[in-house]
């Protein structure tokens, strides 16, 4: 790609992939066809329709719409080469449980932006009545019929929440999470669920109470619009300067985004279709951000807008408080010219007025489209290698940008 061309122009955004992973998984415990809309076409969901047909489910494609019917579950072991591959296979875990009372799986892969255990997750389905035997690389998970729970979660985790809830909304008696995540994909996953008949109360707060039902049925449901990739395609127009509208951008969702974006320079316009932003100057720095669980600024954006403030004017500090490796990306801003150093889990940037562009690496998702970013803005061209972890989560990048004005292809 060659930086240095405004972005203008409109660019529809894909489904969320942290919604839709959850939903496919929560597919499983209908013993029937549910139909998915508006479902990114990326590589994380693809791993999860294999995982699915392992266990026997029909999965079919239209477009956008992808079909699942689990009326046959037959097989309770997924292979260790999908799980690894992917973080999301553990839904599977809490959803195999109310399905058919049993999985036997490897341990999700944990990757480079941190360690990932699934502690959390296998505590809280022990309190409802899940026996773990674990060995080296895999685990089997067995229960008779889920029992309910009052459990508090000592970190909201987004996984851990989801699991719970999948395995809850088919127990026998109420459960009560407390302390649980309030991610937006959250309450996206209960809304499907109570569509499909589950009972559900408080999604999206820190407490979510669920009443085991006998059964749920077929649906459908449309999966919201993605707050990541539309926050990456916003810092985008930071770095690169222009005006951009973001259809089906998540708006109230990107609240913890949109006020650095208008601290940098952004004007934001948000509507009922979207979200717009213009940039006509260069970027002011923002002294100190820090990642947070939701509401706070999300993990996910912190590698996008650290490419945004390393063409700031002045001095930026970003802290990561989610994953304790998230600062990979480092090295390869640095090879373009970046001014950014760490400590422990503070980065701190040092503005320059132009990157320059080299050939670079991805290392995971969000990494990867932060190199993005940097490219939209520097002089010259950058190669990003490894392009197959960017697209884990962003259905097109390239025809996206280029439709915004980006010179940007895939060689
Ligand atoms: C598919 C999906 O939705 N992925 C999102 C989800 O990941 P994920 O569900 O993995 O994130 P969690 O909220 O569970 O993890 C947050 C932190 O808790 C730790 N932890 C988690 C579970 C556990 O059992 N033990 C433990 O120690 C993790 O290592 C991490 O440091 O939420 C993250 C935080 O918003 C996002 O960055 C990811 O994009
Ligand atoms: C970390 C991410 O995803 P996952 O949890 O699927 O690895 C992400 O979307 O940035």
């Amino acid at each position: 790609m060659y930086g240095g061309n405004f972005l203008r122009g409109e660019v529809k955004i894909q489904g969320s992939k942290n919604a839709v992973l959850p939903i496919m998984a929560a597919a499983l415990l209908i013993k029937g066809t549910c139909v998915i809309k508006n479902c990114p076409r990326i590589a994380d969901v693809y791993l999860m329709q294999n995982l699915l047909q392992e266990l026997g489910c029909l999965v079919t494609w239209s477009e956008n719409t992808v079909t699942i019917d689990a009326s046959n579950v037959i097989d309770s072991a997924m292979s260790g080469e999908s799980v690894s591959s992917m973080r999301s296979s553990v839904m599977l875990l809490g959803a195999m449980l109310g399905r058919i009372g049993e999985v036997f799986m490897a341990y999700p892969g944990g990757c480079v932006i941190g360690k990932r255990p699934i502690d959390l997750h296998l505590s809280a389905l022990k309190e409802m009545g899940v026996e773990i035997m674990e060995q080296e690389h895999f685990f089997t998970a067995k229960v008779g019929r889920l029992k309910a729970m009052d459990y508090t979660l000592p970190f909201p985790s987004v996984g851990a929440t989801e699991n719970i809830i999948l395995a809850a909304v088919l127990a026998e008696g109420t459960t009560t999470i407390r302390g649980a995540a309030k991610e937006p994909e959250i309450t996206a996953l209960c809304e499907f669920l109570r569509a499909a008949g589950a009972d559900i109360e408080g999604a999206g707060e820190q407490t979510v109470v669920i009443k085991g039902v006998k059964e749920l049925r077929e649906t459908r449901y449309t999966v919201p619009g993605d707050r990541i990739v539309a926050g990456t395609y916003l810092i985008g127009a930071l770095a690169a300067g222009g005006s951009i509208f973001l259809e089906k951008a998540p708006s109230e969702h990107m609240k913890a985004l949109l006020k650095p974006a208008a601290q940098m320079g952004g004007t934001i316009t948000i509507n009922k279709g979207g979200v717009g932003i213009d940039v006509i100057r260069r970027l002011e720095a923002i002294p100190y951000l820090k990642t947070e669980v939701y509401d706070g600024f999300p993990t996910d954006l912190q590698s996008p807008i650290m490419a945004a403030m390393a063409v700031a004017h002045g001095d930026s500090v970003l802290e990561e408080t989610i994953f304790e490796n998230r600062f990979r990306i480092v090295d390869e801003l640095r090879k373009m010219g970046a001014d950014i150093r760490t400590e422990k889990n503070k980065a701190y940037i040092s503005g320059i007025e132009r990157l320059k562009g080299a050939v670079v690496e991805a290392e995971e998702l969000r990494g990867g489209a932060a190199l993005v970013v940097a490219g939209l803005e520097a002089e010259g061209e950058t190669v990003i290698k490894n392009r197959h972890f960017i697209e884990r989560g962003y259905e097109d990048i390239c025809r996206d940008l280029r439709n915004l004005g980006a010179d940007i292809n895939i060689r």
